[in-house]
Order: structure tokens, then C-alpha cells, then sequence
């Protein structure tokens, strides 16, 4: 078995790729139009999974762009995408620098959260730290500084 995608409902696409792909840095490998049903599939891969997600041979994220409005409630149960970056600092800085609210700051040097425009929680962890927490982490507030 091999994991393949997490797929997000999305209400804009020009608004989740300027997020995802501008300011988050993913790109886009595949993009689906289904004329039938009235949806858009964009499948985005992190940089280090680029040249393997284009074989689909790594995780990508799935946005569907449902073409006739919806609303999108409910959906406690589902927690957060999680990236690995080199420099959680600089990436927060450039996220904050081009509006993004960081949720969660980067305290501890280990880990952040942001939300997309959709709200979907978004988790961003230093690469080579513990995954595991020492403890039960923060809730997530609103601030623009750490
Ligand atoms: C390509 C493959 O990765 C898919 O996920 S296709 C699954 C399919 N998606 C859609 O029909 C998109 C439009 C639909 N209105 C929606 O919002 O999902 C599907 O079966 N989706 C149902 C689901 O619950 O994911
Ligand atoms: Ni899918």
C-alpha cells in the first residue's frame, strides 16, 4: 500500500495557488478538468517530492474546485497537512511578510501552524526536529509575532 494524497475542497483556485504555490512554495504536477462534473483537480507536490510526485510515485496534496458554489462546513475530524522546511523562521517570516497569520508561531524552533485561505490548518515542522511533543502543545492563537 503506499499513501498517495490528501485531497481539500477549495472555494478560489487563483486564491489557494497564490497560497499553496506562491507563498508555500508547492508546485503543481497534474491538473485534472472534468467538464461533466463540473470540478477541477490541481495536485501540488513540496519541492523535495517534485521529480518523484510527477512519476506519482510520492504524496501529493489534491485540491478539488467544485465549479458550482458550495459551501464547505463541518469537518472537525480532519486535522492538518504537515510540511518539513529547512528554516521554520524564514519560512513564518516570508509567510508573514506576505500576510499570512501564523496561527501558531515558532516558539520552540520545532513547530508552526498557518491556515489557507480555506482554513485548513496547516502544520510546519523544522526539519530534523522531534516529533515528538515534550508536551501537550499550545492551542493555536492568533498572533503576528513570536
Ligand atoms: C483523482 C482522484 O484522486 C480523486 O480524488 S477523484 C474522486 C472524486 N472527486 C470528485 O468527484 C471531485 C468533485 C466532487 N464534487 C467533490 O467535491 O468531491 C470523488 O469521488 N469525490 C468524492 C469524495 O468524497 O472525495
Ligand atoms: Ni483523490
Amino acid at each position: 500500500m503506499r499513501y498517495l494524497h490528501t485531497m481539500v475542497r477549495v472555494k478560489d483556485v487563483d486564491k489557494s495557488l497564490h497560497f499553496y504555490c506562491t507563498l508555500f512554495g508547492l508546485e503543481e504536477v497534474r491538473r485534472i478538468e472534468n467538464e461533466k462534473g463540473r470540478f477541477t483537480l490541481i495536485f501540488l507536490a513540496a519541492s523535495g517530492d517534485l521529480a518523484a510526485a510527477r512519476e506519482n510515485a510520492a504524496p501529493c496534496l489534491e485540491l478539488t474546485y467544485n465549479w458550482d458554489s458550495e459551501d464547505y462546513t463541518g469537518g472537525r475530524n480532519f486535522g492538518h497537512l504537515a510540511y518539513e522546511v529547512d528554516d521554520i523562521y524564514a519560512f513564518c517570516q516570508k509567510l508573514m511578510d506576505n500576510g499570512v497569520t501564523i496561527n501558531r508561531p515558532p516558539r520552540d524552533g520545532h513547530m508552526a501552524f498557518v491556515r489557507s485561505p480555506d482554513g485548513i490548518s496547516i502544520e510546519i515542522l523544522q526539519k530534523g526536529a522531534s516529533l515528538a511533543p515534550a508536551e501537550p502543545w499550545a492551542s493555536m492563537g492568533n498572533t503576528g509575532a513570536w
